[in-house]
This record gives C-alpha cells, structure tokens and sequence, in this order.
C-alpha cells in the first residue's frame, strides 16, 4: 500500500529530526544504560552467538555491549550489507580490537570487504541465538522502522528458514526513539523486546 510508504518516510523524517536534536553527552548517558541492561538481560546472558550492529553517531552507542561478548567468550557477528540490494550477512567478528582495521562503507560503517571470507552466522546449524537491533523509531508493541533497505527484515526472514528458527530480537532505542505506532507492511518483522530508559516492552 503507498500510503504506508508514505507514512513510513515522514516518521522517519521526523525521527532524524528528533535524533539531531540530542547532544552527544545524553547519547552516551543513555547508551551507557542500555548497555548495562543489555549485559544484564537473562536473554543475553544465555546467548552463545549473537549479532550487534557497530553503531551509527545517532544510535545506541554498541561499543561496551560487543566488549564485553567477547569478555564473556561469546560470539560476535556484525552486518555485511551490499549497498545495491536488500542482502546483509551477519559476519564473524574475530576480536573488539578488530573493528578499528575494517574498511567503511559509504555510509561510513565499518564493515569487511566483500572478498574477505568469514563466517556466516546462518552457514551452520548453530545459526544465532539473539540480534541486538538498530532502526529508527519503534512502537511499543515491537514494530520496528529501519533506514528504509529493508536489510534486517529480509535478513530476520532468512533466519525463519534456518533449522534453528529465529533468534531472539532485542531493539536498542533511546527513549526518543519511541513512537505511539510504527506503519508496517506485509514484510516488516517485529522485535520481541525492545530496551529503552526506565521501561522495556515485551512481546
Ligand atoms: N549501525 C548500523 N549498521 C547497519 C544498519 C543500520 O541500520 N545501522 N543497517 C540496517 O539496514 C545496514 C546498513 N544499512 C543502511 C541503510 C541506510 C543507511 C543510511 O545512512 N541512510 C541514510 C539515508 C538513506 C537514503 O539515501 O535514503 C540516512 O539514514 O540518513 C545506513 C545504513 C547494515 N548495517
Ligand atoms: N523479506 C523481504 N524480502 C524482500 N524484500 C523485502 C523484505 N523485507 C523488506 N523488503 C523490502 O525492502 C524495502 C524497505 O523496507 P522497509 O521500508 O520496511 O525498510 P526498513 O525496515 O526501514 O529497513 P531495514 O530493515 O534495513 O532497517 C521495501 O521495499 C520492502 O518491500
Ligand atoms: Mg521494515
């Protein structure tokens, strides 16, 4: 339907407006929090391989959370997206030190080159037991409103093919991220859970 596209576009504009507005030092007060919720999370906790997004300036800050996968002897996979398509791979990431040495993409995300062969999350039957979530705005019944490539949804769908099913989906969001309802399509996938300041929603 067009006018949901319509719609989705001019909630984005207005969280990019939204975003633009929060100063650096409250990003970090928040991200700092959410981090800590995160670690503290039963779901996290019992998660052996996990994918996080290696974050943008105007979203949850993911640096402490995929420190600290590591610590905990967790596995760790970031998004490999190929700019002309909808197609993202969760690639292994080896070590936190690692993410500083791998070439940006346009949009100025550290990612590895397409003919640096890793790992695919979704390639074993391990498959992945939770993704960390990044998107511009979310309701509080886990619809979600990405960047508009429709990467995670087509990739969340992948996932439903695989053996293991989905993994469970937690949305980073700062409070002002949060909107009263999010349009969604056929394609869009929910998140079971998403954190933000003093509250979390659960599905
Ligand atoms: N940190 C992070 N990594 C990610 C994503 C993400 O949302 N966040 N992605 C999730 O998909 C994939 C990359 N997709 C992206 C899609 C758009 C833009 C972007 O900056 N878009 C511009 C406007 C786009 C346009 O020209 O229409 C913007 O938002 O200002 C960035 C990443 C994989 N990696
Ligand atoms: N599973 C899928 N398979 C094929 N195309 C898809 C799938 N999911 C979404 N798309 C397409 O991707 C485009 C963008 O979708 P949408 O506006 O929902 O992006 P988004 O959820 O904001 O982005 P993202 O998931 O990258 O954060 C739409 O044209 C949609 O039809
Ligand atoms: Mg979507």
């Amino acid at each position: 339907m067009a006018s949901v596209q319509a719609a989705k576009r001019a909630l984005r504009a207005e969280l990019k407006r939204r975003l633009r507005a929060l100063g650096e030092g409250e990003k970090r007060r928040q991200s700092g929090r959410l981090a800590r919720q995160v670690m503290q999370h039963a779901r996290y906790q019992a998660s052996q391989r996990i994918a996080v997004f290696l974050s943008l300036p105007d979203e949850v800050q993911t640096a402490e959370i995929i420190k600290d996968i590591f610590q905990q002897g967790k596995e760790c996979f970031i998004p490999r997206y190929q700019p002309h398509s909808n197609h993202m791979d969760m690639v292994k990431l080896a070590s936190y030190q690692e993410i500083a040495s791998l070439p940006v993409t346009s949009w100025n995300i550290h990612q590895p080159a397409e003919e640096d062969v890793r790992e695919e999350a979704l390639s074993g039957a391990e498959g992945l037991d939770l993704i960390l979530m990044p998107g511009l705005g979310f309701d509080r019944t886990g619809n979600r409103l990405g960047r508009g490539k429709g990467y995670y949804d087509a990739y969340l769908s992948r996932c439903l093919q695989h053996p293991k099913g989905k993994p469970y989906t937690i949305a980073l969001a700062f409070k002002e991220q949060m909107c009263e309802s999010v349009p969604v399509s056929e394609n869009d996938v929910k998140v079971d859970e998403v954190l933000f300041e003093e509250n979390k929603t659960q599905h």
